[in-house]
């Protein structure tokens, strides 16, 4: 259970993007984030997701309030969550092949063994063929680094996705496919879903509810 309560949050001080602002996401339920753009739905995912310190306001993980964000959170908070972001390109190290983008979080908390069973198992879900593993961010497609995106917010098998405008850069047929890896691993795992974006058709169809950003406050 993920609770936020009365958030605010911003990048400079007294100019807050995030006013008072207050959303739960139930364990394994889906919740679908709609607003214009630029009020603030981004900055809510990632505070959400423990990357952005809120000024003000209470987000309680199953009930315990969170103090810490970013690498001062817990670790066991911290990997609670896979976050996939609109932009693969700038959240992906140029300089790694997919298999080590995706493998990145495994590494990172000391599970460096069980890297080749994972990319073995998230390979087929996401789609990525294995001559594409071993290129880098430069030499796929924008769907194919997205795909490895998603690989590497799956890999710690969180218990809570955010996708922030995951499929806004994608063509329709690799957004279907993103969509349906992500559900497939919220209905073996029954992971909660945050999904962040403008598009209400997409997000209607995908979430068991939506919300306005304008009905949060
Ligand atoms: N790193 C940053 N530094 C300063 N201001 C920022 C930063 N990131 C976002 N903002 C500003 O905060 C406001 C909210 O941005 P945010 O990205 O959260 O909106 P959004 O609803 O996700 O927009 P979009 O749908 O266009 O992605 C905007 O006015 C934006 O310009």
């Amino acid at each position: 259970m993920l609770e936020l309560r009365s958030i605010t949050a911003g990048y400079a001080r007294n100019a807050p993007v995030v006013r008072d602002v207050s959303l739960t996401v139930a364990p394994g339920e889906s919740v679908g984030l709609l607003g214009p753009s630029g009020c603030g739905k981004s900055t809510l995912a990632r505070v959400a997701a423990l990357l952005h310190r809120p000024d003000a306001g209470t987000l309680l993980l199953d009930g315990e309030p969170v103090r810490r964000w970013r690498h001062h959170a817990p670790r066991e908070k911290r990997t609670a969550f896979g976050v996939v972001f609109q932009q693969a390109r700038l959240s992906a190290d140029p300089r790694l092949p997919l298999t080590d983008l995706i493998a990145e979080p495994l590494r990172a908390t000391g599970r460096g063994a069980e890297v080749p069973g994972r990319i073995a198992e998230l390979a087929p879900v996401v789609g990525l063929t294995p001559d594409l593993l071993t290129r880098r961010p430069h030499e796929v497609s924008d769907g194919q680094l997205q795909r490895a995106c998603l690989a590497r917010a799956l890999v710690l098998r969180p218990r809570m996705l955010v996708c922030d405008e995951m499929t806004a850069m994608l063509d329709a047929s690799t957004a279907a496919a993103l969509v349906a890896a992500v559900e497939d691993y919220r209905a073996a795992t029954g992971a909660a879903l945050l999904a962040v974006g403008h598009d209400r058709t997409l997000l209607r169809r995908w979430c068991d509810r939506t919300v306005q950003w304008d009905s949060l406050t």
